[in-house]
């Protein structure tokens, strides 16, 4: 029996779809000997039937019966594409199916909620689902979501390694890791003198004269340790009506790096890990921005501190990978024998 995860190729290198889906393949590879099947993500609507055939079966090639495949979605290729390739697993005999949902396309972006039934339809046929939060599963539940054997995956990993020298410090600094213009418009007011925002994009006009300060994006490899050297906390936001939405449903990458870097976060009161984040101490919940950036302002080096500390005890956790390990071990394990 072998154990097939996919893998997202041919996107931007900054997508933050592909960094998580090969994060993800890469641990299974390294650890539990998965056999990798890429997918290329491209604009699949003019494909023949003649090449779109051709090109499941060379993803499929290595696949055999009684193996397991984990499928990590959405694919980004349109949803018939997806619905595709899956459908043509059934020509394996006992191949056992794990999703794995990343995101769900229909409910990120409002123009493809139409699409939902089409994305449950596909998750019901899994023999076991990997969903990003217990909301996320309330909510396809209510939406049809039969699928009996379920994972939660509550949190991402970001893999990488820290310079412990670097200790992050009570800097008067909130950054932001995400894309401000398209998520966050109420960033752009920014209106703190006393606390300084961190955009990781190029100069832009709506931060001129404001206590903005733009870094550019950050390469990986520099960014975890850049985030400790700017101290301050990570914020996790977003003010687009669709986007709010979602954000109560999802499991955010940036959350996890912000941690992984080993500086607190803000987060809101309806962000599915808050329970964790306020009982092990490792940021600030707060419904607006003003009250976040007044507790930013007000706080003590020994408070902050305290709220480092706790992370560090538990942010190796997702740096060197162990959410994703005890899921994908869990995900095979269930689907075999519980
Ligand atoms: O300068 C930067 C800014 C962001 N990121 C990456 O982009 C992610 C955030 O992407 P996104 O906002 O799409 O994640 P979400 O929180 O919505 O899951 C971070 O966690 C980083 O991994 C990066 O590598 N360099």
């Amino acid at each position: 029996m072998k154990v097939h995860i996919t893998n997202l190729y041919g996107m931007a290198y900054n997508s933050v779809a592909q960094i998580s889906q090969q994060m993800v393949a890469r641990i299974g590879v390294e650890n539990f000997n998965f056999n990798e099947l890429g997918i290329y993500s491209y604009y699949d609507a003019n494909e023949s039937e003649e090449a779109l055939s051709s090109r499941y079966d060379g993803i499929l090639a290595s696949v055999g019966a009684n193996d397991v495949i984990i499928f990590q979605t959405p694919t980004w290729n349109t949803n018939e594409w997806e619905v595709g390739l899956f459908n043509r697993t059934f020509v394996y005999e006992n191949v056992k199916r794990i999703i794995f949902i990343h995101d769900v396309i229909p409910l990120m972006f409002e123009s493809n909620y139409y699409l939902l039934d089409r994305f449950i339809d596909m998750y019901n046929r899994a023999d076991l689902l990997i969903v990003p939060s217990q909301q996320m599963l309330d909510y396809l539940r209510e939406h049809g979501l039969t699928t009996k054997k379920i994972l939660i995956q509550h949190m991402w990993d970001h893999v990488c390694q820290i310079d412990p020298l670097i200790q992050p410090a009570n800097n008067k600094t909130i950054s932001f890791i995400g894309n401000i213009e398209k998520k966050t418009q109420s960033l752009m007011d920014w209106d703190s003198s006393a606390v300084t925002l961190q955009a990781f994009s190029d100069p832009a006009e709506w931060g001129q004269g404001k206590n903005v300060r733009f870094v550019g994006w950050q390469d990986d490899s520099l960014l975890i340790n850049f985030l400790r050297r700017s101290g301050g906390f990570g914020l996790l936001w977003g003010d687009k009506d669709d986007w709010v939405k979602y954000m109560r449903l999802n499991c955010s990458y940036k959350l996890s790096t912000y941690l992984a870097a080993g500086i607190p976060v803000i987060v809101r009161s309806d962000t599915p890990e808050v329970e964790k984040i306020r009982d092990k101490h490792l940021g600030i919940i707060a419904d607006d921005l003003d009250t976040a950036v007044n507790r930013v302002a007000a706080m003590t080096d020994d408070e902050y501190n305290q709220m480092r500390d706790a992370i560090a005890d538990f942010s190796p956790l997702i740096r060197d990978g162990y959410f994703t390990k005890h899921l994908l071990a869990d995900a095979v394990y269930k689907v075999l024998y519980d």
